[in-house]
C-alpha cells in the first residue's frame, strides 16, 4: 500500500493551517453515508467514507482469490493495494489502480468478505495513516469523516465526535429499501451479522466519552442532517 502518512513538503504541510475534523461513526444503515456527505456539502468541506477502504481492500483481496478469513493473506494483499477515493462530496468516486470500483465495491460478495479484512489490526493500523494523510492533504478547511472507530481512533481528538444510531429493524428496512431484489428478512439477516462481526473489533454501538448520540430512529433524512449540523454548530465549528 502507497504510504501516505508523512507529507511529501513537511514544512509546507507546517504552514498549512489544520484541517478541521468532524467523526461520525455508527452501525451500517444508520445514514452515515448519506447524512454525512450532505453535511460536508452544507460545510463546504471535504466527506470522507471510510468504509470504502475497507470495502476496496476486500474487492482486491476476491478479485485475487485471496482467502479473506486469512490474516496473513490478507495483509499481504495490501503490498499491491493502490488505492485513491474522491473528497468531494458532490463528485464520489472509489478506485483501485485503473480500476473505477465505486459500484462493484458495494456487490454483496464484497460486502460479505469486507469483515474479514477489517478485522486485522495490521491492517486497520495502515489503513488508519492512510486516513490521516488524506484530511491532512484535503486542501479543504474540514472533513467529515465516517466510519466504525474515527471516534475513537482514528480522530479522537476531533473537536465534533457524533455516534449516529438507529433501532436495527429501521436499519435493516432503509438498507433493504437500497437493494432491490433481495428478500428483507435476508437482508436484515446479513446487516445483523456484520454489525455482530464488526462490533467485536470495535465499539460503535455505544458512544465513548464526549460523544453525542444522534439517534435517527424517529427522524427523516432532513432531520437528521439538521440534527448532525446543529451538534457540530454546537461544538464551534462553521
Ligand atoms: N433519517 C433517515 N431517514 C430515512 N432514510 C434515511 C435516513 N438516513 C439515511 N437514510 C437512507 O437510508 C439508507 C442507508 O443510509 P446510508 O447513509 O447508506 O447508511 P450507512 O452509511 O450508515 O450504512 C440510504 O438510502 C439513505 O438515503
Ligand atoms: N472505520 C471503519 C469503517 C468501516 N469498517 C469496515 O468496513 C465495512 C464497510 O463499511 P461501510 O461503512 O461501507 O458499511 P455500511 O455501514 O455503509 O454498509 C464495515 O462492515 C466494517 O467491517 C471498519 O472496520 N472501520
Amino acid at each position: 500500500m502507497t504510504d501516505l502518512s508523512t507529507p511529501a513538503d513537511a514544512t509546507a504541510a507546517a504552514q498549512t493551517p489544520p484541517v478541521t475534523v468532524v467523526a461520525i461513526d455508527g452501525p451500517a444503515g444508520s445514514g452515515k453515508s448519506s447524512v454525512s456527505k450532505e453535511a460536508a456539502r452544507r460545510l463546504g468541506f471535504g466527506y470522507l467514507d471510510t468504509g470504502a477502504a475497507y470495502r476496496a481492500l476486500a474487492w482486491h483481496a476476491v478479485e485475487r482469490g485471496v482467502d479473506t478469513s486469512d490474516s496473513a493473506a490478507v495483509l499481504d494483499a495490501t503490498g499491491d493495494f493502490d488505492y485513491a477515493i474522491s473528497l468531494d462530496p458532490d463528485h464520489y468516486w472509489v478506485r483501485v489502480g485503473e480500476a473505477d470500483v465505486t459500484e462493484a465495491i458495494r456487490e454483496i460478495r464484497v460486502t460479505e468478505a469486507v469483515s474479514g479484512v477489517a478485522r486485522v489490526p495490521a491492517v486497520r493500523q495502515s489503513i488508519n495513516a492512510m486516513f490521516r494523510a488524506m484530511v491532512a492533504g484535503s486542501g479543504r478547511p474540514g472533513v467529515v469523516v465516517e466510519g466504525r472507530d474515527i471516534t475513537t481512533v482514528v480522530a479522537p481528538d476531533a473537536p465534533v465526535r457524533i455516534l449516529l444510531t438507529a433501532a436495527p429493524e429501521v436499519r435493516a428496512a432503509r438498507r433493504s429499501a437500497e437493494i432491490s431484489g433481495h428478500d428483507a428478512t435476508a437482508v436484515a439477516d446479513a446487516l445483523r451479522r456484520r454489525d455482530t462481526a464488526d462490533s467485536k473489533v470495535v465499539d460503535f454501538l455505544t458512544a465513548a466519552e464526549g460523544v453525542t448520540v444522534v439517534d435517527s430512529t424517529e427522524l427523516d433524512f432532513e432531520q437528521t442532517v439538521d440534527a448532525v449540523l446543529g451538534v457540530i454548530a454546537e461544538g464551534g465549528v462553521r
